[in-house]
């Protein structure tokens, strides 16, 4: 049975009557071809990806898996339409903490229309786009059992500052971040987390040595999504942190030119995150 995402942290949601993203419980997320060319244009984009031999196979799996198109109910009660399949990210993991990145200080693009670009210009001037390179688009970190998740409104998230940020990527990796404000945040699971052979950091090394080479791709307007489990973690479980990519609505051709753009908000990002140690 398709229901509404439980780990859903940005985007478009099928609630209240919304075109949404649908998953079912063999661990597959149904997300709906969105109009005005973009769903065709992410459809485009993972059948280039996975057939594409210049992409080499560590790289791929850095996107979820990609199982083709299905017609189906869609969301919003407007009939059948077509979906992406693809692999639900957030199933492998109980009681995930999420962070959805949205990568480069630029989210435009220069075939975009112009109302297109003034608006992505005045969200990346207004968040932490044009400043670091990226943004927090969404998140949920894990507390405990009695407190859930939390959770940021997404008008407070678009107005995150360069310490906001700071503090949410410590936050992500503490295990005492319901405990109060003024608690000194513990960051005890940075080390492995963050760090690590398997870590985020590492994985984002591997990323970045990728970008700093190819030019098939641009990815414009692009996430990073970050999870992890406390759970898989504490019992050993691999994988317990991953790192993916997704939203492949604006990717472009590149041209022979690197991703400048996304590689500068990648580098930024490895930044901040190495910092988190500095702090331990
Ligand atoms: O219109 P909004 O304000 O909901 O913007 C959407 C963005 O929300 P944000 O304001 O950045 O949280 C939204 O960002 P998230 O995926 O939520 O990070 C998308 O960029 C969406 O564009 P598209 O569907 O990928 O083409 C954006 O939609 P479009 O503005 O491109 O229609
Ligand atoms: N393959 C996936 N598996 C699990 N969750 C996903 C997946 N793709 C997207 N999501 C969730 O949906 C949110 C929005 O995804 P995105 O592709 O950016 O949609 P939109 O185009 O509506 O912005 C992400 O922040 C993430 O929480």
């Amino acid at each position: 049975m398709l229901k509404v995402p439980e780990h859903q942290v940005a985007g478009h949601q099928a609630i209240d009557g919304n075109l949404g993203p649908l998953v079912d419980d063999s661990g597959r997320f149904y997300k709906p071809l969105q109009a005005n060319e973009r769903g065709t244009k992410e459809l485009a984009f993972y059948q280039s990806l996975f057939s594409d031999t210049l992409v080499p196979d560590h790289i791929r799996r850095f996107f979820p898996v990609f199982y083709g198109s299905q017609l189906l109910e869609a969301s919003d009660g407007s009939g059948l339409r077509p979906h992406l399949v693809l692999q639900d990210l957030a199933s492998n993991h109980l009681n995930p903490s999420i962070l959805d990145v949205k990568m480069g200080s630029r989210t435009w693009y220069p075939e975009a229309s112009d109302d297109y670009i003034q608006r992505c210009l005045e969200k990346d001037r207004t968040t932490t786009s044009v400043s670091l390179g990226f943004r927090i688009s969404g998140l949920q970190i894990y507390q405990s059992k009695e407190s859930g998740f939390w959770k940021s409104a997404r008008k407070d998230v678009l107005s995150f500052t360069a310490d906001n940020v700071r503090l949410v990527l410590r936050k992500f990796v503490s295990s005492n971040s319901s405990v109060g404000s003024n608690a000194k945040l513990d960051c005890c699971f940075a080390r492995s987390v963050y760090g690590g052979p398997a870590g985020v950091l590492e994985q984002l090394l591997e990323l970045k040595t990728w970008f700093e080479d190819q030019t098939i791709y641009h990815f414009n307007s692009t996430s990073l999504l970050i999870l992890f489990d406390e759970e898989s973690l504490l019992k050993g479980r691999t994988p317990f942190a991953e790192v993916k990519l997704i939203d492949f609505a604006h990717v472009a051709e590149g041209e022979g030119v690197i991703d400048h753009n996304f590689l500068g908000g990648l580098c930024s990002l490895i930044k901040f995150i190495s910092e988190v140690f500095s702090r331990i």
